[in-house]
């Protein structure tokens, strides 16, 4: 993990604890929105990456994202353009009114330089494509065959951007907010000597993870956070929801990133030398993720 940020008077985010509440009581009210009314808020041509999505992620070697969630990109972006999902939705303007967070976050990234000239930082300050995700995890069922995994909420993975901010995500049952019943239950991560620890930090405070475009374009200075979400267990853990939001920074798409001659994450993907925008390999990532495109 890159690290927690106190949201103390050194790193104050104006208003956060408020705007974090209401957002994330938005995610279970949208969740148990009629089925028609979610099917209209799909967008398959960006492989669901905007609008609402349920189980259409595969992560952890085949094993499908058991969350679901719904995404905003900040800006133009011709890929998103088509689906204006907003005007569907007005409530979810709640997103644009933590975009002055971006910035804000992006002065983490501060001296990681990822190639000769150019830092992390400038590459991030200038991206229109920072994209929000308002996560909701319907209660998991008790009793199920991998229920008690580590992973039983949201598998193993990478975040694909470049570094990702996390809010402390909340509990509920039926939408009234709730202590989780399971002090096991919430997001895990793997550090680089292949420990497993639970991440614990304060309402107020944003946990930073690391992405894998900054492990890419760093040559494998920086590292990738692999993490998991894990599942509230036992009989008194019935109905409990969790709710929290992602921002992940990333390059824009037409950024053009030189990549390292040793790539050390997705090898297979990636020629040797390439030379690609960030969007390109967004789309090859995607094809391992999702269905490829028809
Ligand atoms: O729910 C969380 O805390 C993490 C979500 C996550 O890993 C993701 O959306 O990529
Ligand atoms: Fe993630």
């Amino acid at each position: 993990m890159a690290s927690v940020v106190k949201n103390d008077s050194t790193h104050r985010v104006p208003g956060y604890s408020s705007l974090r509440k209401n957002l994330l009581h938005l995610a279970p009210r949208l969740a148990n929105l009629p089925q028609e009314v979610k099917d209209d808020l799909e967008d398959p041509s960006s492989r669901y990456n905007i609008g609402w999505s349920h189980g259409k992620e595969t992560l952890e070697s085949g094993k499908p994202g058991t969350h679901h969630i719904v995404d905003q990109i900040y800006g133009p972006k011709a890929h998103y353009q088509n689906l204006n999902w907003l005007t569907k939705f007005r409530n979810f303007y709640a997103f644009i009114k933590l975009r002055p967070e971006v910035p804000y976050m992006t002065t983490v990234s501060k001296g990681m330089k990822v190639h000769k000239d150019e830092g992390l930082e400038s590459i991030l300050t200038r991206s229109r494509c920072h994209k929000g995700r308002l996560l909701y995890y319907f209660p998991a069922q008790q009793g199920i065959p991998g229920g008690n995994s580590m992973s039983s909420w949201c598998g193993w993975h990478t975040d694909n951007g470049s570094l990702t901010g996390l809010t402390c995500g909340i509990f509920t049952r039926d939408g009234v907010e709730i202590p989780c019943p399971d002090s096991s239950a919430g997001l895990y991560i793997r550090t680089r000597n292949d420990q497993i620890v639970k991440v614990v930090f304060g309402a107020d405070d944003i946990a930073y993870q690391i992405g894998e475009t900054a492990e890419i374009l760093s040559g494998g200075i920086l590292r990738a956070t692999p993490h998991c979400v894990q599942a509230p267990k036992g009989e008194e853990s019935s109905g409990v929801e969790r709710s929290t939001f992602a921002l992940f920074m990333q390059p824009d798409w037409d950024e053009k990133l030189s990549f390292p001659e040793e790539v050390h994450i997705h090898k297979e993907l990636i020629p040797s030398n390439a030379s690609l925008t960030y969007g390109e390999y967004s789309e090859m990532v995607l094809d391992k993720y999702y269905e490829k495109k028809q």
